[in-house]
């Protein structure tokens, strides 16, 4: 399962530690680091001129050595110090003694101006960040914060490589890399959302074949195709709709009105069996004619609700509730009497909003929340630097989390989370969260367990965006379409098995 095994950055230290005291040197692990990354640099199609910015740390010293080793490739080099050429110690001391002996330019960026950064930036193809790896604490200060802010600034027309981790991936200004050539191990903070989007495309740099035992247990397995062929629901030849799972939606009110059917759509083109959308008029007034296939039940209130799960509970095994429902006292009472429903429940949208309040405490639940409502159920504690960190937390506290954005990621109470590698900037629409979460109601309808029904819906939602983005272009897609495009993105799945 997983081929992708993501590390937290102590892990992959502690590998280098570990192989340094095998017997390899911390001056050879250097060495095959920037080998590594000049060996994937002059596979590139690129025009041979390189700006290194290297820090005062280990990560400025892979800098040095990607310097010499594209100087002795006939490169064009300059290096530009974040810091004083004498705070460099240790191995990255030594392989900036060993450049000195070279014709190499290395300049210090304190007595350049903007324009003159900008103009140096200018004068190379490539840029490399060597000026934080792992050892960054907090947000990039000083020097290193005004050159992260110049790449930036310089990076278009240019390709931008990180060493190992883009420079202030975990807080402040990050490098927006094109590449980033991670060493050792794949590190959580470019794992997903913020990180990921700084990385570019990663890859991965071996230290050494027989590192992999050295890494211990992964932190998060990034899903594959062939991961997630194995959460379908099994489908029969003699299915009738009983079968296939039923979903009951309670969601939209008089100002919202859309969610409740992209919910409701996204439930009926994931497969499920039977759709029952609970709603205001002004709603299931539109439904006949938008989405005939659903079922509608008019809902005023709360003591509506209560005789709407009894009547279909034997029917739908999952509720889904929360899209568009707004978040007035009659969305209260509704989530309050949802939250005892005696199945598998999915809280979405404004259910979210009403999720965790004394009596609103569903025994054990899905979450699909983006980072804005994850961050209101974790009491205003952002979650865009430590996605792990809030999907877990709302995990402990739900069950089974599906924590959106780029590279959305999984958390359940007993597995390590997994990432959703699918899905682009097609998907953020308004309403392309409804959608998933009718879908990931549906794959749980139909006996999917919950944190595989999250994976698998996100999964699809996300190639039928990338699906649509190829063929219609990234900006303008409507979030119905992307519902339309999930029979194609599921049979593909199926007929792979
Ligand atoms: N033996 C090893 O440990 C190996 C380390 N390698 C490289 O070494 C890196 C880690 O090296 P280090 O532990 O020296 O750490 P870094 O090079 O990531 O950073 C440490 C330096 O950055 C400064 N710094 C830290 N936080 C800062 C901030 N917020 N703003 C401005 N300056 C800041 C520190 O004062 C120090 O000078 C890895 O990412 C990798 O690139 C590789 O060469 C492989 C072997
Ligand atoms: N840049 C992106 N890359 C990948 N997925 C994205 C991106 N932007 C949005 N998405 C996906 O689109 C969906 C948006 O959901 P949400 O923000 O709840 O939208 P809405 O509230 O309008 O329904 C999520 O599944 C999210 O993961
Ligand atoms: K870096």
């Amino acid at each position: 399962m997983a081929v992708i095994p993501w590390y937290a950055n102590e892990k992959v230290r502690a590998l280098d530690a570990r192989l340094i005291e095998s017997g390899v040197s911390g001056l050879e692990l250097m060495e095959r680091v920037g080998r590594g990354i000049v060996d994937f640099i002059l596979k590139q199609p690129l025009a041979r001129s390189a700006l290194i910015l290297a820090g005062a740390g280990s990560n400025g010293g892979d800098g040095f050595v990607i310097a010499r080793l594209l100087m002795e490739r006939g490169w064009k080099v300059t290096v530009l110090l974040s810091h004083a050429a004498s705070r460099s110690q240790g191995d990255a001391a030594v392989n900036l003694t060993r450049l000195g002996e070279m014709p190499v330019p290395v300049v210090e960026s304190r007595d350049r101006d903007e324009t003159a950064l900008t103009e140096l930036l200018n004068s190379h193809d490539l840029v490399v960040d060597a000026l934080l790896g792992t050892g960054a604490a907090g947000a990039p200060r000083g020097e290193t914060a005004r050159l992260i802010a110049a790449v930036n600034r310089c990076r278009f027309g240019r390709h931008v490589l990180a060493v190992d981790v883009p420079s202030g991936a975990e807080g402040g200004e990050g490098v927006e890399a094109q590449w980033t050539c991670t060493a050792g191990g794949w590190k959580l903070p470019i794992a997903t959302g913020h990180g990921a989007a700084l990385a570019g495309e990663t890859v991965l740099i071996p230290l050494d074949e027989n590192a992999a035992p050295l890494l211990g247990v992964p932190d998060a397995l990034e899903l594959e195709e062939r991961d997630v062929r194995n959460f379908l629901p099994r489908r029969r030849i003699d299915d009738h709709k009983g079968r296939r799972g039923g979903v009951l939606i309670v969601a939209g009110s008089k100002r919202y009105r859309g969610a409740a059917l992209l919910a409701a759509r996204g439930a009926l083109r994931a497969g499920a069996g039977l759709a029952v959308l609970a709603s205001v008029p002004e709603v299931l007034d539109v439904l006949a004619a938008s989405l005939p296939e659903a079922i509608a039940e008019p809902l005023e209130d709360a003591a509506a609700l209560e005789r709407i799960m009894a009547k279909w509970r034997s029917r739908c095994s999952v509720l889904l509730i929360g899209s568009g429902l707004d978040r007035d006292s009659r969305a209260r009472g509704l989530c309050r009497i949802g939250s005892q429903w005696d199945g598998p429940s999915l809280w979405d949208g404004d259910g979210l909003y009403w999720l965790g309040e004394d009596d609103i405490k569903p025994v054990r639940c899905c979450l699909t929340p983006h980072e804005g409502e994850a961050a209101a159920l974790l009491g205003g504690r952002s979650p865009v630097r430590d996605r792990f960190e809030a999907a877990a937390a709302l995990a402990r506290q739900y069950g089974s989390v599906l924590l959106k954005g780029y590279r959305s990621l999984v958390a359940g109470l007993e597995q390590t989370p997994w990432i959703v590698p699918r899905g682009d900037r097609t998907l953020s629409v308004p309403g392309s969260g409804d959608v998933l979460s009718g879908a990931c109601a549906a794959l749980l309808a139909a006996g999917v367990p919950a944190e595989k029904a999250l994976a698998l819906g996100a999964w699809c939602h996300g190639v039928s965006g990338e699906a649509l983005g190829r063929m219609q272009g990234q900006d303008g897609i409507l979030a119905h379409e992307v519902a339309d495009c999930l029979p194609a993105v599921l049979k593909e799945l199926n007929g792979a098995c």
